[in-house]
């Protein structure tokens, strides 16, 4: 049985805890029992942001003609743009290779799980299995597809995101696509496909397109999608799926007026949220405890309710983003790795993780929304200003109005006249949301307990102090510790501390 300083399962996110243990001579364990790189690169934000971006390009370029640029035939190369995607995903395979040029290292490909509180036993892809003690152990194993339980999806076949960057990557746009859910994933996809000339019917159980999102901006999002094409059927329970000829067709049920409907396409994305990997770890051989949605608990230091167990990332259930992933896990390395006394330690804050979803236009958000602000007992002011204002708006073609007229949303405390959220849709607002997240990410702040119950001796003392923390906005250190919605171009400029610091 080898013992190791650090064993870490998962390689997205925990890959920033692996190099901060590297970095400090450490034996480290890496485990993965996908591809190297995680969901981030192989099945998600990257991937689906080169699609995304192509079609961003054929709506921008159509809609070019209002400022008086014509061009004709726009059309999607996919295989070109698919070669370009792969290339990127592909970059996962050097991941390894990588890690294991660190004598220090030795990665694993396999299925991790516990068989008691610090002990890791893998199922190696080989077929054998080896068993490891660790120290410290990093969880960080993320989530997949919830797939729901719905009667004839899985005798009629359907794509993940999972699967769609996998086997079922297609060789053209489909003719015709179902999406069940409208969330970020389904939305990007649903735009992407729209794009791409594919019919898409988007199938929502939420009486609102991106529920997470502001309520109008929710129906500003729904409006684009219509002009669109986008069939969006929303308040809709699922009933069942069966196959006709060659298509599929989902029955729908609305929860509005209880009538039945039926909706039909080549293919079915299901993408109604995610859930934890956990089940495959046997945490019940560990004292590390879940909530009921089976998330790994974990406290403002991403301590669990083990001795020496941490987790990190869409495990934790708390905003499954990448930006907040890596946040958490450079957490974790500066506490642990990096020689800082306690007293220099970092702590989480989860009111400041901004959300983008990349559809066209783009939504941003950061803070809280009006009705979040007036439930937390704030009296909320609210402004807001549309892009045709602004002479940039303008000439980018959005006239004063016009349904496609985006806007910014600001939620104020009426008191203090303080910035409580941002909430933008339009062109870039995953940029332009930057200066908000910044804003409310600057300044003096004082530890906040999560999950008090969850305390190693250091948490403990640490939250009687109480620790704060002030966060000079010119530092480049502050910038570099303020999240930056991944995978935006404001990443160009945010990540200067990497480069300030030749990482
Ligand atoms: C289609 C899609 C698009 C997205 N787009 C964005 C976006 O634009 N911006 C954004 O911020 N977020 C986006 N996300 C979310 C983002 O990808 C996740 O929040 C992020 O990747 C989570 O990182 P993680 O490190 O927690 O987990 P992951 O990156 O999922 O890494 C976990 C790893 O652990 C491995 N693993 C699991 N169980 C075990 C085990 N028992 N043993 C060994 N290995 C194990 C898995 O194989 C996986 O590789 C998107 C997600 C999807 C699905
Ligand atoms: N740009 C980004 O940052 C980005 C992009 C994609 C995904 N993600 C992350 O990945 C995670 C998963 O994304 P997601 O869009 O699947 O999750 P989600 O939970 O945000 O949205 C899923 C939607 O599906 C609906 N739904 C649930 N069950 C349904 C059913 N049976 N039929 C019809 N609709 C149903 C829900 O009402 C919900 O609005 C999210 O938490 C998201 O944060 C982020």
């Amino acid at each position: 049985m080898k013992h190791y300083d650090v064993i870490i399962i998962g390689t997205g996110a925990a890959n920033i805890v692996a190099d901060a243990a590297l970095r400090e001579n450490k034996t480290v364990a890496l485990i993965e029992r996908g591809r190297f790189g995680g969901t981030c690169l192989n099945r998600g934000c990257i991937p689906t942001k080169m699609l995304v971006t192509a079609a961003n390009a054929i709506c921008e370029i159509r809609e070019a003609r209002r400022i008086g640029v014509n061009a004709e035939n726009v059309t999607l190369d996919w295989k070109l743009l698919s070669e370009r995607l792969w290339k990127k995903v592909n970059e996962s395979e050097a991941i390894r290779g990588y890690y294991d040029r660190f004598p220090t290292m030795d990665t694993y490909h396999g299925t991790a799980s516990f068989s008691g509180k610090k002990e890791v036993t893998i199922s190696l892809d080989d077929g054998t299995t080896t068993v490891l003690t660790g120290d410290r152990i990093i969880i960080g194993t993320g989530g997949r597809t919830h797939i729901p339980d719905l009667p004839g999806l899985a005798e009629c076949g359907y794509v993940t995101s999972e699967t769609f960057f996998g086997k079922a990557y297609p060789e053209a746009p489909y003719k015709s696509l179902i999406i069940i859910g409208g969330g970020p994933i389904g939305c990007e996809f649903a735009h992407v496909f729209n794009a791409a000339g594919t019919h898409v019917t988007i199938v929502q159980h939420n009486v609102r397109l991106l529920p997470k999102e502001d309520g109008d901006i929710s129906a500003f999002m729904l409006r684009q999608f219509q002009n669109r094409g986008i069939d969006v059927r929303l308040n809709q329970d699922t009933i069942s799926v069966r196959m006709e000829g060659n298509e599929k067709v989902l029955t729908i049920h609305s929860r509005e007026d209880g009538l039945s409907a039926e909706v039909r396409a080549e293919e079915i994305l299901v993408a109604p949220g995610i859930k934890p990997m956990t089940e495959l770890l046997h945490l019940e051989n560990t004292d590390v405890q879940t909530d009921q949605r089976g998330y790994i608990m974990t406290n403002e230091f991403l301590e669990t309710t083990a001795d020496g167990i941490w987790a990190l990332g869409d495990v934790n259930g708390l905003a499954p983003f990448r930006h907040k992933a890596n946040y958490e896990a450079e957490i974790i390395a500066h506490n642990l790795f990096s020689g800082m006394a306690p007293d220099q330690w970092r702590w989480a804050q989860y009111d400041t993780v901004p959300a983008v979803t990349y559809t066209y236009p783009e939504a941003a958000h950061v803070g809280l929304t009006e009705i979040q602000a007036q439930k937390a007992g704030y009296t909320t002011e609210t402004a807001v200003n549309h892009y045709s204002t602004a002479v940039k708006g303008y000439a980018l073609g959005f006239e004063p109005g016009a349904s496609d007229d985006g806007f910014i949303k600001l939620v104020v405390d009426g008191k203090t006249r303080h910035v409580l959220g941002a909430h933008i849709v339009g062109p870039e607002a995953s940029i332009l949301i930057q200066p908000f997240i910044n804003l409310l990410s600057c300044g003096t702040h004082t530890i906040t307990p999560l999950h008090e119950e969850i305390a190693s001796p250091t948490a403990r003392a640490l939250r009687q102090k109480p620790l704060t923390r002030t966060l000079d906005p010119r530092s480049v250190y502050t910038i570099g510790e303020t999240m930056t919605p991944h995978p935006s171009l404001s990443e160009v400029t945010m990540w200067t501390r990497y480069y300030f610091e030749k990482k």
